[in-house]
């Protein structure tokens, strides 16, 4: 089951921001490779994005799990849905599939 009250911080989160990272560390300061990743192929997108620190709270590690059913970390989220993980954020770059779903979103970006 997941805990009501984590639910709730997720989708006040995902519903205040347009762009939220649930990270292991802080944009600054990541903890793990994979969230350095998203963070530095966000940086060159130019939106802005909330980093969330999910290390710090291990209610919210596992809620986030369970909600959105994906079992690892990074998790990127677009205008309250999950995007998805390292693997996918850098192909969707690369692609220029994240440029172009940010901008079909409405998610204001400095650099094109
Ligand atoms: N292939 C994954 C890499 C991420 C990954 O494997 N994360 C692991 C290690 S940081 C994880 O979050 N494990 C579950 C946990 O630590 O709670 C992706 O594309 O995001
Ligand atoms: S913390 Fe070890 S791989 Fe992410």
């Amino acid at each position: 089951m997941v805990d009501q009250n984590v639910v709730e911080r997720i989708e006040q989160d995902i519903k205040n921001n347009d762009v939220v990272l649930y990270m292991k560390g802080t944009p600054v300061f990541p903890q793990c490779g994979f969230s350095a990743a998203v963070v530095q192929v966000l940086s060159h997108t130019g939106v802005k994005f909330k980093g969330v620190n999910i290390l710090e709270d291990p209610g919210l590690r596992q809620g986030l799990k369970e909600y959105s059913n994906w079992p690892t970390f990074p998790q990127l989220y677009v205008k309250g849905e999950l995007v998805g993980g390292c693997d996918i954020v850098r192909e969707m770059y690369e692609s220029g599939e994240l440029q172009t779903l940010m901008a079909d979103k409405g998610v204001a970006s400095a650099a094109a």
